[in-house]
């Protein structure tokens, strides 16, 4: 479990986190969002102890990093995959690592298996591809079999394969009752990965909820209805909050009305429906909405439309 506290984290005049408080509980997968200088790699560095707090605090299972005796086998974890040295090998990196906190040579070869690096494992790591390097910062996460794991987006440069083994890897150790947080700017890859939400903007905490939730609150919730009366059914629907947009003569998208009510509307006026169908924002469309007045750098274009929406 990882609790924040008030965490605040200021470099000069500038707040990267600001009163930041959450919980990561065990046996899920936690994803950590927030727009590009949001402050979750601030955050995560807090956590595992290369950076301090200005004030406030972050504990690992009760503990600051470190307070713990053996940190490696409490908290695994992947900041910057390519923080190594690139003249060692894959297995003599994780050797090195293993040496200095008293883990033995084979949980080396036991992780170098669970990644699938056994090949390549002799091999110097200066000439690893992006994905080699991402498994052996995996594998070093892995090395004191910690039962909280903090990854920094581990599937950046992970071809598909890659990519779906870390999901059901991540899954799998969050079903043994670990507690794993990750971050990633894959909003797909997120929502097929991750159970629960913590989503940051300009330091601060906008959410700390379930995916399902999170999707459920954003506004993008529409309704598609079908119909070859859509005329009859269009003046039935109208009312305060409700709006109705239609790009073809039989379809009608609406909002702010539930599909039940639609449904009941228009059976009672005899209205046949051919499709009645909610449609639920994406993740990626709800962290954008959610995220808007926490975007640093926004393109004109992204601008432009954010006024065209406004207007
Ligand atoms: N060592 C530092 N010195 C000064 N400012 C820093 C330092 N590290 C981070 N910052 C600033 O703190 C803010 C948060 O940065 P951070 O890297 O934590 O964000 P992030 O959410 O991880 O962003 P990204 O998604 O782009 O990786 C940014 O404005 C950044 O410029």
């Amino acid at each position: 479990m990882i609790e924040a506290h008030a965490l605040t984290k200021r470099y000069g005049a500038r707040t990267a986190v600001s009163d930041l408080g959450f919980t990561v509980r065990p046996g899920a997968v936690t994803g950590f969002l927030g727009p590009n200088g949001a402050g979750k790699s601030t955050t995560m560095r807090m956590i595992v102890g290369l950076d301090s707090p200005t004030s406030g605090r972050v504990t690992v299972n009760g503990k600051q990093y470190a307070e713990h005796r053996a940190p490696l086998r409490e908290v695994g974890a992947m900041l910057e995959a390519r923080a190594v040295h690139t003249g060692r090998s894959a297995y003599h990196h994780l050797l090195a690592l293993a040496a200095t906190t008293g883990i033995p040579r084979r949980r080396v070869d036991e992780v170098v298996d669970l990644v699938g690096l056994r090949e390549v494992a002799r091999k110097r790591v200066g000439g690893f591809s992006l994905g080699m390097g991402q498994r052996l910062g995996i594998a070093g996460a892995l090395l004191g079999d910690p039962a909280t794991l903090v990854l920094d987006e581990p599937v950046n440069g992970l071809d598909p394969e890659g990519v779906l083994w870390i999901r059901t890897l991540l899954r799998d150790l969050a079903a043994e009752g670990r507690t794993v947080l990750l971050s990633s700017h894959l909003m797909s890859e997120m929502a097929l990965t991750a159970e629960h939400l913590i989503v940051i903007g300009r330091g601060r905490l906008i959410a700390d909820t379930s995916v399902e939730e999170f999707v459920r609150n954003a506004s993008g919730h529409t309704v598609r209805v079908r119909s070859e009366e859509a005329d009859r059914l269009r003046p039935l629907l109208a009312g305060p909050g409700v709006s109705v947009t239609s790009d073809e003569r039989t379809v009608l998208i609406v909002s702010g009305i539930s599909s039940d009510r639609i449904g009941r509307l228009a059976a009672d006026e005899g209205i046949a429906l051919a499709e009645l169908v909610p449609q639920h924002a994406s993740l990626e469309q709800a962290f954008m909405e959610m995220t808007r007045d926490a975007v640093e750098f926004q393109t004109p274009d992204a601008a432009m439309v954010d006024e065209e929406v406004a207007a």
